[in-house]
């Protein structure tokens, strides 16, 4: 089985899909579509998507959107997902909290990828300390009760992979260091980047400035 995955020419929403697709050692080919601004498809890709939004992926005719819906659905195929309902639960809502920490950064990140610099340092600094304190905090803190390495349970699940994901792309394209102070959010993502087939995607995909 083949997969093709449609997204932007960017990590995104699509990165977490491919580090688990990579990570199950699923064969996928891309169809990357170059970043404009404001964020517009081309119109025959636009309308082969349920939703007119990337990302998509098609396997074995079938179609799937909605980027939780995939990396979820690729996550349990890989054993990334708890098999019990609460520790599932639980990745779940850590999920949908990388999502929320990933949107308050969303103004930066289209600031930076106009190259405005106007107030952007100040910007950077009021988001950074929100981040600290809403998500960077109350992560550490949950990885710390849970021995230190992974957000639930023992084995990595693809709430680590997505927390890995959206630190140190916010990171990549910021410039700034959220993490060193976070000594348990290091550890994680330490564990989760060096898992070897995941380093070896994160080594050999397209370097992308977003
Ligand atoms: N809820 C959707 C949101 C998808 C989304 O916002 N996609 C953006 C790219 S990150 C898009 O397709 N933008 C182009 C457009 O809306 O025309 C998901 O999680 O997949």
């Amino acid at each position: 089985m083949v997969v093709t995955l449609t997204y932007f020419n960017g990590r995104g929403l699509a990165e977490p899909i491919r580090i688990i697709l990579a990570y199950g050692g699923e064969k996928f080919e891309e169809v990357r579509v170059p970043i404009v601004f404001p964020p517009s498809l081309p119109e025959e890709v636009r309308n082969k998507c349920t939703w007119g939004q990337v990302p998509l992926v098609e396997f074995e005719g079938k179609k799937l959107s909605q980027s939780l819906a995939i990396t979820r659905y690729f996550a349990r195929k890989h054993n990334l997902v708890p098999k019990d309902d609460f520790e599932a639960a639980l990745c779940d809502e850590y999920v949908d909290a990388c999502r929320d920490f990933m949107n308050l950064w969303t103004p930066i990140v289209h600031l930076i990828a106009k190259k405005e610099e106007e107030g952007l340092k100040e910007k950077k600094d009021e988001v950074q300390t929100i981040s600290k304190q809403k998500f960077l905090n109350v992560f550490n803190s949950i990885v710390e009760k849970n021995g230190g390495k992974r957000l639930v349970g023992k084995s990595i699940t693809w709430a680590d992979i997505y927390l890995t994901h959206a630190l140190q792309n916010i990171e990549m394209i910021t410039g700034l260091s959220l993490v060193s102070e976070f000594p348990a959010l290091k550890e994680l993502m330490n564990e989760v980047l060096n898992v070897p087939s995941i380093k070896s995607w994160i080594e050999k995909r397209p370097k992308t400035p977003l």
